[in-house]
């Protein structure tokens, strides 16, 4: 028997501003498991990860976590594209915040805050203001913030978007490592089809608004992914299957 889905999104239609976005998607997330959403710019991929994450009602359809309609956010941990840091608050009071949010003292938040630090490699920097670290260590930061929430499911917005291509790999590497530890069901929004293959067991793809699902690729590489299978020929087969749905390659 098929165990019940972690995150299902069933027959999701959406309208906005008389805009058809989304129509007709069908996913399905099992506990555990790693799923990266590409489709072209504009598609509604951030739209759908919103929906997953009860930010927002669809027009049509349901959304469900373990079977059960989605009606609040706050059930799930979500971060949004932009890392929204406060630059008056430390790296500490940063990461705290969203515990805050959620009830806890503001004690407690900082100190689990502090805790996290180092696995997150900002060890050092917990008095430190925003503007002074690097645009990996920002996304790092936000990500601390999202995780510390433990939540069973994570979802993610871009994550790295904003970065530099080598601070990019720093960090897909970095996510590597540390996805056992963050225990959770993933969602990665992603324009990258190297990161999608590289970090996600399935690769969703959504075709060009108003989106449905174009593809849905299992990766079927061996885990722990390392940078070196970008190499194989078995990841190359997948980025060609990807850019062909994506219409990149025709
Ligand atoms: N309130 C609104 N009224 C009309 N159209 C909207 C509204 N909000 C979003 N849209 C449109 O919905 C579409 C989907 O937006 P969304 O941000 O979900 O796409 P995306 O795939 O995440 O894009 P990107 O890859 O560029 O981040 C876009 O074309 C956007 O212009």
């Amino acid at each position: 028997m098929r165990a019940e889905p972690k995150l299902a999104a069933r027959g999701i239609g959406v309208e906005k501003g008389g805009v058809r976005i989304l129509d007709g998607v069908d996913l399905e997330v099992a506990p555990g498991e790693f799923v990266a959403l590409i489709g072209p710019s504009g598609a509604g991929k951030s739209t759908l990860l919103g929906l997953l994450a009860g930010l927002e009602a669809p027009s049509e359809g349901v959304v469900e976590k373990d079977g059960v309609p989605l009606s609040s956010p706050g059930l799930v941990s979500y971060m949004p594209q932009s890392d929204l840091l406060l630059p008056w608050r430390s790296v500490v009071a940063n990461v705290a915040l969203g515990l805050e949010a959620t009830g806890v003292s503001k004690r407690e938040a900082r100190e689990r805050a502090s805790e996290s630090l180092e696995r997150f490699g900002l060890d050092g920097f917990g008095g430190a203001p925003p503007w002074t670290l690097s645009g990996g260590m920002r996304s790092r930061v936000a990500l601390l913030r999202t995780a510390l929430l433990d939540r069973d499911v994570l979802l993610l917005d871009e994550p790295f978007g904003a970065l530099d291509a080598l601070t990019r790999r720093d960090l897909q590497g970095w996510i590597l490592g540390v996805r056992d530890e963050l225990a959770a069901t993933i969602v990665l929004v992603t324009h990258d089809v190297d990161e999608a293959i590289l970090l996600a067991d399935r690769v969703v793809v959504l075709s060009e608004r108003p989106a449905r699902v174009a593809l849905d690729l299992e990766v079927d590489l061996e885990r722990p992914r390392t940078m070196e299978q970008e190499t194989t020929e078995g990841f190359a087969a997948l980025k060609a299957r990807l850019l062909g749905a994506l219409g990149v390659l025709r």
